[in-house]
């Protein structure tokens, strides 16, 4: 199959800017993909990087999209680089919506100048979501309004500030959260091996604790990714599960990590891991337990994403993509991209 191919570089400010060990990120910059193919069906996709993460930058995911010809073929699309992984997602996915395959989101005719995801269709019952609360003593005030807009999963971010000062906001969290509230704690590797242990046993004895119906459903990369032998052995020594996140970034680490033993949990991030379908052979053959996970995306790459997460997600886990209240309305601003078509 032939496509024309064309590419809009995008920049946007979070609303509130998300502060986690590895610093503070304030703007979203990414590519948005126009295929269109012979017949004139149109397909959306998105390249959003966390170079971060173990991903390409966006500076070369746009030198990849301005050495392409106007004109490309499913063999290019099918040939990115691993080192591309963010790429290879948003070019697979733009040819899997263009092809109508997911019953959602464009597929429509050329005069189709803009998605309008119809996230409805994939998110019934076969999914739900996970907010993130603010590092800090920020979550104590943002959980409340999160429950009442019908989160019941919440993700706080931790390793940002003295572990003293955490083990006290996560004391005054867990006695305030409601009953079956699911807690996940995420430390973006800022631990050391004794502050990880230190978590561990908490949330092993507040587990202990029948009087706390709260769930901590698991720590999620407590330790940097080179310490993956480390995460393994607490993996075995702590009631307290732990998801591996920046250490199963890309589908060559995601590999090397069960190969190397890893039967915990698999944070999925779609639009950095790379092409959705290898991503699919992958956890059909291994059955892993994931918990898919946003790369903050706009509408079109988010759309992708959770037709992954429907297809892909085991064991009832919420995924991370309860972020709405961190960018503004985006319909109109994203149709801006392209007014010059
Ligand atoms: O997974 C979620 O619950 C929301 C997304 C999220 O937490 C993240 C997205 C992108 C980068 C990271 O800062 C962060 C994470 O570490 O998972
Ligand atoms: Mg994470």
């Amino acid at each position: 199959m032939t496509y024309k191919f064309q590419f809009r570089p995008y920049r946007r400010r979070f609303v509130r800017s998300l502060t986690t060990n590895h610093g503070k990120w304030g703007i979203r910059e990414g590519i948005i993909l126009r295929l269109t193919d012979e017949s004139g069906k149109v397909g959306w996709g998105e390249i959003a990087p966390i170079s971060w993460f173990g991903s390409e930058t966006v500076e070369q995911g746009l030198d990849f999209c301005r050495q392409l010809p106007g004109e490309i073929t499913d063999e290019i699309i099918f040939s990115i680089p691993d080192e591309l992984p963010a790429c290879q997602f948003g070019f697979e996915s733009a040819c899997e919506m263009g092809s109508g395959e997911w019953g959602v989101g464009s597929g429509g005719d050329e005069g189709d100048n803009f998605i309008t995801p119809n996230f409805s269709l994939l998110t019934p019952n076969s999914l739900f979501y996970s907010a993130l609360l603010s590092a800090g003593e920020a979550a104590l005030n943002q959980w409340q309004t999160l429950w009442e807009q019908g989160y019941h999963t919440f993700k706080w971010k931790i390793g940002v500030y003295a572990i003293t000062d955490e083990l006290e906001i996560f004391e005054s969290l867990i006695q305030t959260l409601p009953a079956f509230t699911k807690l996940r704690l995420d430390a973006n590797c800022g631990l050391s091996h004794e502050e990880a242990n230190l978590w561990l046993r908490t949330c092993d004895n507040f587990k202990a604790n029948p009087e706390l119906p709260l769930e901590i459903e698991f720590i999620e990369q407590p330790l940097p990714v080179e310490q993956f032998q480390e995460m393994l052995e607490l993996s075995r020594c702590y009631k307290t599960a732990i998801a591996l996140d920046e250490s199963v970034a890309t589908l060559g680490q995601l590999a090397a990590c069960y190969q190397q033993g890893w039967r915990g949990i698999f944070v999925i991030k779609p639009g950095i891991v790379g092409s959705p379908s290898r991503l699919r052979k992958f956890c059909h053959q291994h059955k892993i337990d994931t918990v898919f996970s946003s790369v903050f995306e706009t509408a079109i790459g988010r759309l992708a994403a959770l037709q992954l997460a429907a297809e892909l997600s085991r064991n009832n886990r919420a995924i991370g993509f309860g972020i709405d209240h961190f960018f503004e309305q985006e319909d109109t601003w994203l149709q801006s991209l392209w007014n010059d078509l």
